[in-house]
This record gives C-alpha cells, structure tokens and sequence, in this order.
C-alpha cells in the first residue's frame, strides 16, 4: 500500500485569486491533483463540464448528499458547491495530494472529518483591491459581487481556523509560499515519523 497523499485546503474569498494562482501552481508539475468541484451554478462562457466544474441540477446535487456522497458541500451565494468523495479517497489512496479549492464553510467541513489535512488561507491585500478584482474579472453583476463582498468579510473572520495564511499580492509570490508550505508539511516530523514506523518500532532492538 503506498502511503496516502496529503489532502491540502485551499480556500479564501471569493475573487481573491484562488483559481489564478492554483493555475500558477499546477504549471509547476506538482506531485497533486485537483480535485473537480460540483456545482448548480450556471456555468460561465468558456468554462468546460468536468475541467472547471461538474455542473449539475439542484435535483442531482441533493441526491449525492442524500447518498452521502460529498466530503463537503457549502450552499454560497444561493447555489450548492461541493466536493465529490469518491475521487478523493481514491486518489490519496494511490498515494497523491489532493487540492481542494473551496470556500470557507466547506473548509471548516474537511476540517471536522480530516484533521490532520493541510488548510491554507489565501487573503487579499486589502478589501479594496478585493472588489477591484471582482469587478474587473466581469463576471457577476453589481448585486452579486455586494453579496461575495458581504461573504468576504465574514470568511476573512474565520482566517484563523487555517494553518497558514498566504496574502496574494503578486500571483506568483503566493503561488511559491503555498508550495513551500505544502513541501514543508511533508516533513512534519509526526508525518515523517509514521513514514519510518518500520524504523522506530526497532529502536529497542539490538541492532
Ligand atoms: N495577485 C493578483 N493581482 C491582481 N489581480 C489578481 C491577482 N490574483 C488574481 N487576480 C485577478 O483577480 C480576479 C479573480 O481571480 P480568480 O478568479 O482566480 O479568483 P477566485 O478566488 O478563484 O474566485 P472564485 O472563488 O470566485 O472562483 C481575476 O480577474 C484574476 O486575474
Ligand atoms: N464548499 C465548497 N466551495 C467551493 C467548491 N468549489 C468552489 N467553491 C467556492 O465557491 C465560491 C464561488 O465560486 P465561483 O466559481 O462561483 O466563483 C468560491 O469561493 C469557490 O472557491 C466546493 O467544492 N466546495
């Protein structure tokens, strides 16, 4: 059995830069997945089924979590997000780190039932250039950009539930403080020391 991947956090206001600077990360050749979210969001011009989101109907979201089949779901901005389990559990089974982006809520979630998970916080320089960010991605109208501001602020309050927090003031600053943070948990020594098991459990033997 290979040892099971480390399950990373990623979350942080909406328009702070979460998916510019996963995309930074991901160009690095990682040894991490992404895991697809599920949404019953409307999709955007130019997104793609299965690459930036699972896009499905309230119906079809409420059956998974009826089957218990989401590590998490969050209902943000008046449509459910959500990570899908199964690919989760497989793929820190074969022995890889997962990438969850997600919001606060569902963070706070993962945290509850994978404790030992790595849960990074990705924070904005300053309010303003937050809703500057949101406006200038033109994306949302006015109302909901006021309503992402509004949940802003209330999950900016919750930054001290992570274990770090990285402000992304240039994308790919913020993009190598999480790869450090990430190499660095790999060698925590409670991880290290599960590692070598094989090792420490001979340490009373006359070797
Ligand atoms: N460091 C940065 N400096 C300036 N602009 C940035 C920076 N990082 C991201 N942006 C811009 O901010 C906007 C929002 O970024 P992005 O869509 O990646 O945010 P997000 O946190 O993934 O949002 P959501 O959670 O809503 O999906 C984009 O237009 C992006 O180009
Ligand atoms: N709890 C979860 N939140 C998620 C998930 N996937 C994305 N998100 C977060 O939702 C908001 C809005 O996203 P947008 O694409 O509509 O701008 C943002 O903060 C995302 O990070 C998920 O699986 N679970």
């Amino acid at each position: 059995m290979p040892e099971r991947g480390l399950l990373i956090v990623f979350s942080g206001p909406s328009g702070v830069g979460k998916g510019t600077v996963r995309a930074k990360i991901f160009e690095n050749k990682n040894n991490f997945d992404y895991s697809v979210s599920m949404t019953t969001r409307p999709q955007r011009p130019g997104e793609v089924d299965g690459k930036d989101y699972y896009f499905r109907t309230r119906e079809e979201f409420e059956e998974m979590i009826r089957k218990g089949e989401m590590l998490e779901y969050a209902e943000y901005v008046g449509n459910y997000y959500g990570t899908p389990l199964t690919y989760v559990n497989k793929t820190l089974d074969e022995g890889k780190d997962v990438f969850l982006e997600i919001e606060v809520q569902g963070a706070l979630q993962v945290k509850e039932k994978v404790p030992d998970g790595v849960f990074i916080f990705l924070t904005p320089p300053d309010l303003e250039e937050l809703r500057g960010r949101l406006v200038g991605r033109g994306t949302d109208s006015a109302e909901v950009i006021n309503n992402r501001m509004k949940k802003a602020k209330e999950e900016i309050r919750l930054m001290s539930e992570y274990d770090y927090a990285v402000v992304n003031d240039k994308v790919e600053l913020a993009a190598e403080r999480v790869i450090k943070i990430i190499e660095a948990e790999h060698y925590r020594v409670d991880r290290v020391m599960e590692r070598y098991a094989h090792m420490i459990d001979k340490l009373d033997e006359n070797i």
